[in-house]
């Protein structure tokens, strides 16, 4: 690295299922030999992502290095996981030339972006942009509401909504703190409904912020890196949608976020990692996976299983009404599934719809 010149570092962002391992694959593959260090901070208990990204077969893939943060979220985990693994990154003989950190579908941007005001990392490493996924197949059905209609009918008409659900807070503060803000999933929506999603999101993106469409996370390097945002320098206008739990004062007050354990959004959800027995098939794993989708309060299940009579172990990723299983081979048989969700979901309902007897919570 030359004298003076900071590292910089892409911050991915997005909810739950938006694509955001899809893009950063996408990323690591035409990086062009550029040296890129990867930080990946999953919620729940199983760094499921980090393996999806190490077990990348593609010879193309520049993960130099794949770092994943176990101890919870980046914004809960400052001080004792995400700085140290910078420190680490930083102090290498040959440190890498870009970073990329994948956020927790639940996390929001702004403590980690204020992260990078802490000493040791500031004069080293700024943040060259946040790169917000959306699901813009999600967004066309109106899943994340931003209807406040829409959304008060949706809420009225399900008790295990709580009134505050944190779900669109933290939709927005995602959006709030886009440097870039990416369309996925084009490939699932008309144009015209494609249009819409876009129009209705342009007034939640900071002036100037480009809003782009794309498929599998497909985008051009010199898209993605290089933009140059210092975002760190420029929190006053990636405001929190919600920041109440904090003072306000906070903005320039790196000591603020390493302090402060609870009270995140992300209290309001949890996750669960099940073990499951082998399915009958491929196609029995996608039904119960996808009945287990619709159980109250579960947005999210990933992971992989064993299908009886095959060598080789499913993966399965669902994504709102979506699922997709296919055979890995080549990979570890795991037979665990991760299930996120708002706090309060019905593990028991789910357990059973996977064909479990009904599991202890962990
Ligand atoms: N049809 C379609 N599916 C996509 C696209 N991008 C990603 N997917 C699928 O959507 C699912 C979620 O993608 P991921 O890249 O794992 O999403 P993520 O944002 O990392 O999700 P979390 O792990 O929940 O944080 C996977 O099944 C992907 O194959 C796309 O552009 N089109």
């Amino acid at each position: 690295m030359s004298m003076g010149k900071k590292i910089p570092a892409t911050i991915v962002t997005g909810f739950l299922g938006a694509g955001k391992t899809t893009l950063i694959r996408n990323l690591l593959v035409n990086a062009g030999g550029k040296r890129i260090a990867l930080i990946v901070n999953e919620f729940g208990d199983m760094g499921f992502d980090g393996s999806l990204v190490n077990g990348c077969a593609d010879p193309g893939c520049a993960a130099e290095e794949v770092v994943e943060l176990t101890n919870g979220c980046i914004c809960c985990t400052v001080a004792d996981d995400f700085l140290p693994t910078m420190e680490m990154l930083l102090e290498r003989d040959n440190p890498p030339e870009h970073i990329v950190i994948e956020t927790s579908g639940l996390a929001l941007p702004q403590p980690l972006v204020r992260a990078f005001s802490w000493p040791t990392v500031k004069t080293k490493v700024t943040v060259d942009g946040v790169v917000t996924v959306l699901d813009a197949a999600a967004l066309a059905e109106g899943r994340i509401a931003l209807d406040e209609a829409a959304l008060e009918a949706q809420r009225a008409a399900d008790d295990a909504l709580d009134h505050e659900s944190p779900i669109e807070e933290l939709f927005h503060d995602q959006l709030r703190c886009g440097d870039l803000i990416v369309l996925n999933k084009a490939d699932l929506v008309s144009a015209d409904a494609l249009s819409a999603v876009e129009e209705r999101i342009r007034k939640d993106v900071r002036e100037a912020v480009h809003i782009v469409a794309c498929e599998k996370g497909s985008l051009p390097i010199s898209v993605l890196l290089g933009r140059e945002a210092s975002a760190e320098d420029d929190m006053a206008h990636r405001h929190e949608h919600h920041h109440h739990h904090h003072d306000r004062d906070d903005d320039h007050d790196h000591d603020h976020d390493h302090d402060h354990h609870d009270h995140h959004h992300h209290d309001d959800f949890e996750s669960h990692v099940l073990s499951v027995p082998a399915f009958a098939s491929l196609q029995d794993l996608e039904d119960k996976v996808l009945a287990a989708m619709r159980q109250r309060g579960v947005l999210r299940i990933k992971g992989a299983a064993q299908i009886q009579g095959k060598a080789a172990p499913a993966m399965v990723q669902a994504v709102g009404p979506r699922v997709e299983a296919w055979f890995a081979a080549g990979t570890q048989a795991s037979g665990r599934l991760v299930v996120i969700g708002l706090k309060g979901l019905d593990l028991r309902a789910v357990s059973e719809t996977l064909g479990l007897a009904a599991q202890a919570a962990e």
